[in-house]
């Protein structure tokens, strides 16, 4: 996350940090959502090559044990059958990955809520996006959870010509495109929408420019949840 502040630990208990085993070591490297017991959301283009993966729930400082964390093991990976790494554009880039076992539910770690579907918010709409991804292009991933407020582009805005014109699709969320942005790290992770006074998660991080994470008038874009309700269901039940 370029901009914004380090969270309040624990704000954002349904954020888990999804890690690779390289040697003997775990390393993070997307970002997530905990939206059932046993069931993790990400983004497919974070999972679309085979390693042996680790979710950290509770999570905080990804280099420091505080203590509230859950190690969990992954027991499969359910990748969009639409979703295609050479066309990120088409989008579809979303995930869910099956726990070895069930979360446990406490003051650290708790279920995320998912949009109802068909649901597309309006320009302005209060978000907040979260991760431990690089805090600069090209810089380091953050060592603490970090958040920025990021209020939703609309779909006329973020797909006109000086934006992001025709790659961004209506199957996806735009966010920011000034001064705060998702960077490297941030994928998969969720954008936290407030929606009648309650935070939902709305999108799952996909892309910035490659000429900048926070560069203006290419701002951050989303899987929009709300379009992939029913092949959620159908994975989960
Ligand atoms: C793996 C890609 C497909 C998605 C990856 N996503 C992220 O980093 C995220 F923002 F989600 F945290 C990304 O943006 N990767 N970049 C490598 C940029 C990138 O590949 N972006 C991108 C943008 C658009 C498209 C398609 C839609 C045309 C594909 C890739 C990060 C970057 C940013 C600034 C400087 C250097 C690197």
């Amino acid at each position: 996350v370029v901009g914004g502040e380090v969270a309040r630990p624990n704000t954002w208990r349904w954020q888990i940090s999804l890690q690779y085993l390289s040697g003997s070591s775990y390393y993070h490297t997307c970002g997530g959502t905990l939206i059932r017991t046993r069931w993790v959301m990400t983004a497919a283009h974070c999972v679309d090559t085979q390693r042996t993966w680790r979710v950290i729930l509770g999570e905080h400082d990804i280099y420091n044990h505080e203590g509230t964390e859950q190690y969990m093991s992954v027991s499969a990976v359910h990748i969009h059958p639409q979703w295609n790494r050479n066309n990120v554009a088409g989008g579809y880039d979303i995930a869910l990955l099956r726990l070895s076992s069930d979360a446990t539910l406490n003051s650290y770690v708790q279920l995320a809520a998912l949009p109802p579907s068909g649901q597309v918010l309006p320009n302005n709409n209060p978000c907040y996006i979260t991760g431990w991804g690089r805090t600069q292009t090209g810089g380091q991933l953050s060592a603490k959870l970090k958040q920025a407020y990021m209020p939703v582009v609309d779909h006329q805005t973020c797909s006109s010509s000086s934006w992001w014109g025709s790659t961004v699709k209506n199957t996806m969320v735009c966010t920011g495109g000034y001064n705060e942005s998702g960077c490297q790290g941030d994928s998969g992770g969720p954008l936290n929408c407030q929606v009648n006074g309650q935070y939902v998660v709305h999108g799952v991080t996909s892309f910035v420019s490659s000429l900048g994470c926070n560069t203006v008038r290419k701002p951050t874009v989303f899987t929009r949840v709300s379009a992939y309700n029913s092949w959620i269901s159908s994975i989960i039940g």
